[in-house]
């Protein structure tokens, strides 16, 4: 489990994450949701310790951010940032090596080899795995860099809008295959979304944030509500149910 009490993280004296207090479980898929600046990027970064935690805690399984060594913690947890426009100039299979860094510094041994394989075999990479990462497309160089995330070997992983770029084949292919990592390998996921739908459909949890602050959280159907479309996202769009899970009418 993570577990998040009275967070808060301010820039230039500016509030972007105000008093959280939250629990992501273990072994499931908890998707942060919430508009455009609701802070989903900044609270993933400080549970990733990409950024130095400046009020309140967090746990990650028995590890206290900022009372454990960064090799310890990139054992325990890996991310997946936004996309950035940078490409790096390596095969498939060479990103995906670098996952592994943490365990070898350097050194790769047939532990590491067989991890990068699995990864290019759980991410449909095996054919790509000579190409440069530069002659991707958008959602292949996404399916790579999410295998690099797996190699890491993590028991938690975070996403950072992990659905950009990709078509909605490509995506619901990646959001059921996150759902296995986290019921097959027992992970926990954490994945920023902008649709709610991908939310409501693969996710076991949502945490909503609007403004800094938690909105909600809860399972999709006590969470994806008219008043949640309303309060947060300032959208009157309609939902229905279509097995068990809310469904926005967009
Ligand atoms: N380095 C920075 N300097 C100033 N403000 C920042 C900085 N980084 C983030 N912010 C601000 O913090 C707020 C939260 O940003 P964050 O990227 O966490 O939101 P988000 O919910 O992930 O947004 P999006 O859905 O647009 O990716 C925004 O108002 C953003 O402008």
């Amino acid at each position: 489990m993570i577990s998040i009490r009275n967070l808060s993280y301010h820039i230039d004296g500016v509030a972007i994450l105000d008093d959280i207090t939250i629990d992501l479980p273990k072994g499931k898929v908890t998707a942060l949701v919430g508009p455009n600046g609701a802070g989903k990027s900044t609270l993933l970064s400080l549970i990733a310790r990409l950024e130095p935690l400046q009020c309140g805690t967090i746990d990650i399984g028995a590890l206290t951010i900022g009372q454990c060594s960064n090799r310890q913690l990139a054992k325990q947890i890996s991310i997946l940032p936004q996309m950035t426009e940078h490409v790096p100039r390596l095969s498939v299979r060479e990103l995906v090596s670098f996952g592994r860094f943490p365990y070898h510094q350097g050194r790769p041994g047939p532990e590491d080899e067989a991890k990068v394989d699995e990864a290019l075999q759980v991410f449909d990479l095996d054919d790509l795995a000579q190409r440069s990462v530069v002659d991707l497309s958008g959602g292949q160089r996404q399916r790579a860099q999410i295998a690099m995330t797996f190699a890491q070997d993590t028991e938690y992983m975070l996403l950072d809008e992990p659905l950009n770029n990709l078509d909605i084949a490509a995506s619901r292919a990646l959001m059921a295959r996150i759902r296995e990592l986290a019921h097959s390998y027992n992970k926990t996921i954490v994945v920023v979304l902008h649709d709610i739908n991908y939310a409501s459909r693969y996710a076991d949890w949502i945490i909503a944030l609007s403004a800094g602050k938690t909105a909600a959280a809860g399972s999709p159907a006590e969470i994806v509500t008219p008043k949640l479309l309303g309060d947060v996202f300032k959208s009157d769009a309609e939902i229905r149910m279509i097995d068990g899970h809310p469904v926005v009418l967009v």
